[in-house]
């Protein structure tokens, strides 16, 4: 259960004339328990979802207020945390750092104590079961942008976290690949929040956050969260 309290997030703005940096503010106070399976977060570019998104596993830590994870602070038992809360960033080039697949998610076992071997023989199961034990070895460069989403979701789910934030992870991708992966997401026995511009997967989840300017402006029903969102797109164009 992921639990927001007050939780704001400010940082200094751009500079003005004299050098002074305003403090500006990211994400407005907000409080609300997350327990539902699938969770979705929507609003306009900048409106402040990565930035909520990000708290949910202290890569963004609160300015004010508290985040908890299943009790525990994403501040003070950040570790943790991450433990428990996997991260999918929307570029995958983000989250790949090894050369080849095997080895970028033999990297994400390394908390596991187990001998070499051992992570490479569970990296390449971790492989076949997301459908890429043909690439465990092609350079990860070579691989298209669904295969590299699908790796990154595969390095971030063989920690086995009990939650799956995912910021974008469709974005990217072609029709076919969208499909691949919002059908793995949705299988997935993981609670999943997930920020998202796809209104049809917003439409899936059980509860929908919508965010504009830094606030949480509607919190529940899809349906509902949909029509508030566009609404607010058609209000003017984007400053
Ligand atoms: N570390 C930071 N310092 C200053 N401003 C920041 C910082 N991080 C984000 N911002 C600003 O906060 C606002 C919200 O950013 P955020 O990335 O959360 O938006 P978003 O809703 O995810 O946008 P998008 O849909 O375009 O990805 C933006 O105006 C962004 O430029």
């Amino acid at each position: 259960m992921i639990e927001l309290v007050g939780a704001t997030v400010t940082a200094y703005g751009p500079p003005d004339a004299h050098g002074r940096a305003a403090v500006v503010t990211l994400l407005h106070p907000t409080t609300c328990t997350l327990t539902e399976r699938r969770i979705a977060v929507i609003g306009a570019n900048g409106s402040g979802k990565s930035t909520l998104a990000r708290l949910l596993n202290g890569l963004v830590r609160p300015s004010a207020g508290t985040v908890t994870v299943d009790g525990l602070d994403t501040v003070r038992d950040g570790t943790q945390v991450r433990r428990q809360v996997g991260f999918c960033f929307t570029d995958p080039d983000a989250q790949l750092v090894l050369p080849t697949p095997v080895e970028d998610v033999a990297l994400s076992l390394r908390r596991l104590d187990l001998a070499p071997e051992e992570r490479t023989r569970r990296a390449r199961e971790v492989l076949a079961r997301f459908g890429l034990a043909d690439r465990a070895e092609v350079p990860v460069h070579a691989l298209s942008g669904g295969q590299k989403q699908l790796l990154a979701l595969a390095g971030v789910l063989a920690t086995e976290p009990t939650i799956l934030v995912c910021d974008e992870p469709t974005t990217l991708l072609d029709l076919r690949w969208k499909r691949v992966v919002d059908d793995l997401l949705d299988g997935l026995d993981q609670q999943v929040v997930q920020v998202t511009h796809d209104l049809e997967a917003a439409a899936r989840a059980d509860r929908v956050l919508v965010v504009d300017e830094g606030r949480v402006v509607h919190d529940g029903d899809p349906g509902a969260a949909v029509a508030r969102y566009v609404g607010l797109m058609t209000g003017g164009p984007p400053r």
